[in-house]
């Protein structure tokens, strides 16, 4: 697993500061993977907690300088905890902002605990290449995968590498199971599924049944975390499976060191920008997230919001909605799009701002952070 272009805090910036930083424990979590890769160790301290509304609470509470969660996926969608606490319906993060995204690279892994003996088994190894599977290994595990590519280093990859007929409870995060669903349908149709806080959880849950038979899709780090034997690798249905992280702060706290300085613009971000200068519209280097809702009745109300977007050339990157819970089927929305307000010589983020003080009922600003993957 990869995080694309690490974007590392450098120690020196951050002597005097707070270094701490929560993210979706227990530790070796994806949001764990995420987190290391931006905040690196030991400069900073990484504090796992038990829910992602647990890392809004440390931010907005200050025992957290920043929060790293996951915001949406490449196969299975938005993450919809993430989505409900940027919503805030009850005002309890009202300082929070995104100040920084991160995408990493996802490939998941089947952990539990091989049938002893287990004839079918050919390399438990975590990672390994190099394993290979009797057609027999698993229900209907003869048929080759067909959600992988078929070079001969991949035929380890999306088959199970040993017997799962013993396996009866599944544990994992949902979003987990969302981007696996064609490996469990085919292999574990026969277990139990279990939703779990997370796929780190879910290993530590297969690691805690002392009769075995319980196993979890969770990194290959989980795997060595809990001492799991790894009974099928890449069993994500996409290849290209990757998940995208936001980095939350208090708004107002980009000082030294602080992430949300190089959003605006600080010297770390400097190369990037000279690489991105081709770029049509400057703004491409940045992202902005707003939510807001919009008159229920009206009709159009929807598209006189994001007409103002197209008024001013701002593209967006994504659209999500949330149920209000002022009534039902009201939706509060999110816009995502390129720009930044903290850095916008033409002003056209600004005047989208304006231009929602007239047409949306409500909105706010929830960040303007760089782009990581300006160009694609
Ligand atoms: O369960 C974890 O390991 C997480 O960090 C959460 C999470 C998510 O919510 O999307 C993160 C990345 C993967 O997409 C699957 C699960």
């Amino acid at each position: 697993m990869t995080a694309s272009s690490p974007h590392q805090v450098s120690s020196q910036a951050n002597l005097n500061t707070n270094t701490t930083v929560a993210f979706l424990g227990p530790v070796n979590s994806y949001s764990h993977q995420a987190t290391k890769t931006a905040f690196p160790e030991p400069e900073w301290r990484l504090e796992p907690t038990g829910t992602i509304k647990e890392v809004f609470d440390r931010v907005q509470a200050g025992q957290a300088a920043y929060g790293v969660v996951p915001f949406e996926n490449s196969t299975h969608g938005t993450v919809a905890f993430t989505l409900d606490n940027l919503a805030d319906r009850a005002g309890e993060y009202a300082e929070i902002v995104v100040c920084d995204e991160v995408y990493l690279d996802v490939h998941h892994f089947l952990l539990g605990r091989r049938r002893d003996p287990d004839p079918l088994l050919r390399d438990p190894s975590p990672g390994s290449a190099s394993a290979s599977v009797s057609a027999s290994a698993a229900p209907s595990a003869a048929a080759p995968s067909s959600h992988h590519s078929s070079s001969s280093s991949s035929n380890s990859k999306g088959v199970p590498l040993a017997s799962l007929s013993h396996i009866r409870r599944l544990y994992s995060h949902p979003q987990a199971f969302g981007q696996t669903g064609a490996f469990v349908r085919r292999y574990l149709a026969h277990a139990e599924t279990v939703e779990v806080s997370s796929t780190s959880r879910a290993a530590e849950l297969a690691a805690g049944d002392p009769a075995g038979e319980s196993a979890a899709i969770a990194s290959e780090w989980a795997a060595r975390g809990f001492g799991l034997d790894v009974l099928a690798r890449w069993v994500e249905d996409r290849e290209d499976n990757t998940t995208r992280f936001f980095v939350l702060r208090k708004d107002g706290e980009e000082g030294e060191g602080g992430r949300a300085g190089r959003a605006d613009g600080g010297e770390e971000g400097k190369g990037r920008e000279d690489e991105d200068d081709a770029a049509a519209y400057s703004g491409a280097r940045y992202k902005s997230l707003v939510s807001f809702t919009v008159p229920h009745r009206q009709p159009g109300a929807l598209a006189d919001v994001l007409d103002c977007f197209r008024g001013r050339g701002l593209n967006l990157t994504s659209i999500n909605s949330v149920p209000s819970l002022v009534e039902p089927f009201q939706y509060l929305f999110f816009v995502e799009f390129e720009g930044s307000r903290l850095d916008d010589p033409e002003g056209r983020v600004g005047g989208v701002l304006e231009d929602l003080n007239r047409v949306a009922e409500r909105w706010r600003w929830l960040g303007s952070w760089r782009n990581r993957r300006s160009g694609r």
